[in-house]
Parts: C-alpha cells; structure tokens; sequence
C-alpha cells in the first residue's frame, strides 16, 4: 500500500477544481495506454462539487468517456431518482453531461431494483458484477484506476461508520449496511479490501469540521475510530484538502 500525499488547496472551489483537473488528466492518461479506465465515484459535497467541476472543464472533451467504467464507493438504499441517491448526484453533477456509454455506469440497486428491500441481497449482486469485471483477481474487484472518497466529520468513507462491523469485512467486496448513524439508515459500501484494490486512492475534503477526521487518517488511528485511517491505494494516495480541511495537520 501507498503511503498518502498531501495536496493542499486555497479553498472549497479550487480543491474541486484542482481534483477535477487531475483527473481529467489522468484519465487522458490511463486511456492512452489501455482500452478503458475505471473511476470510483463518491456521494457527498466535496466528492460531487469535483464531479461538477470536471463537467464545466474545458479539457474535459480530451476524454474519451465512452471508454471510462463508472463505479460507486457507496450508495444510500433509496429508488432510482431519488435526489438523496449518490447515483442521482454524479448524474446531475457529471454523468448526464458527458457522452458515457450507459453499459459502463455500474450503479447499485436500491429497494426499486432485482432484490427490493434486500440491502445484503443488493450488495452481493454489486460485488458479483464487480467481479465479473475483473477476472482472475483477488479481491475480485477492477485495478480501479482512481478511486475517490469523500469523508464525513466522524471520519466515515463511503458508507463505513466508526464502530460499525462493516469496516472490518475483508471477504466480501460489497456489503449492506444498517443502522447508519447518517440518514438513510439502510446503504451499501465497498468494504477496506475493494478500496485498497485501487491503484489510486482519492480521499477529497472541504471544511474545518472535517480536520479531526483528515488528521485521524493520517495519523495511524485504528480502522474501527476511524475508517478513513483504511483509505490506500496500491500504487497511490492521495489527500486533497482545502485549508480548512488541512487546519489539524501539523506544518
Ligand atoms: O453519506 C455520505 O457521506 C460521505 C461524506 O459526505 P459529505 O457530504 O460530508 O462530504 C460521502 O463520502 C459518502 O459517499 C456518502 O454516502
């Protein structure tokens, strides 16, 4: 695993801008070696506000999207179109605005989908399409090119909580969740061994109420304090903050 880098930003609009400027560039990058590229995306305010930002990009046409595999870090159990739905959000955001090829949007299902209200039943068709996209593997998930997390003020990642069984899974790549102490109750996540499959690893942050939780990650704290502590990716991690984000850091 990689050992994280820190980027600091000016502020909230050019965190995202920045974020949204490399990925383009990666993607450009990735796309010019291999048939397809792979992007996790994530739910939430800094996460989304990227996505936004890559939308009104000028590069952002140097990508061929229809040859980009569009995956979630976590989804909140809700139907198709609902605006609270992360799904909803990077549609708004990006997805809508690009020319994507429908195949490669990998969403999963909320209680409108094969599996109703079977939030586990949900999740197992997820890691199933996951790792019928990745043969061979271990853990059977996709070389996600990046993969990127946006991370709450109790230091939550996708849609493991501090103190919740989830963050300790390492069978399954995907699992329900239950009880989240943030609404919805009822989710889905990639568990630590899918996100760690990633060759890199975006974790995204606006906001002084987040630096406890930055510092918490970068600072060794136990996976069960603090998820985030899990976020690494195998050839790189990166943290991209604005300054309020990186406010616990030391200098
Ligand atoms: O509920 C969620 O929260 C986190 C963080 O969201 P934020 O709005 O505090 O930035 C997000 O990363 C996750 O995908 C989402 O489901």
């Amino acid at each position: 695993m990689s050992a994280p880098k820190v980027l600091v930003h000016p502020d909230a609009e050019l965190l995202a801008a920045g974020v949204a400027a490399r990925l383009v560039s990666r993607l450009i990058e990735v796309l010019a070696e291999k048939e397809s590229a792979s992007v996790v995306l994530t739910g939430g305010g800094s996460g989304l506000a990227a996505l936004a930002a890559v939308a009104a990009d000028p590069a952002r046409d140097a990508v061929d999207w229809s040859r980009v595999d569009f995956w979630w870090g976590d989804e909140r159990f809700l139907p198709e179109g609902d605006p609270e739905r992360n799904e909803t959000g990077a549609r708004e955001a990006l997805l809508d605005r690009i020319p994507v090829d429908p195949a490669r949007v990998h969403v999963m299902r909320g209680p409108d989908g094969p599996d109703g209200d079977d939030a586990d039943a949900s999740a197992a068709r997820y890691a199933a399409e996951l790792a019928a996209a990745a043969p061979g593997r271990t853990p059977a998930v996709p070389a996600f090119d990046v993969l990127m997390l946006g991370v709450g003020p109790d230091a939550h990642i996708a849609s493991l909580f501090p103190g919740h069984p989830e963050v300790h899974e390492r069978s399954r790549t995907a699992v329900g969740v239950h009880d989240s102490p943030k609404p919805p109750p009822t989710r889905i996540s990639l568990t630590v061994p899918a996100i760690q499959a990633a060759e890199e690893v975006w974790v995204i942050v606006a906001g002084a109420g987040k630096a406890e939780a930055v510092r918490l990650g970068l600072s060794g704290a136990e996976a069960a304090k603090a998820p985030v502590a899990t976020a690494r990716g195998r050839r790189a991690t990166y943290y991209f903050l604005d300054r309020e984000a990186a406010s616990a850091l030391p200098a």
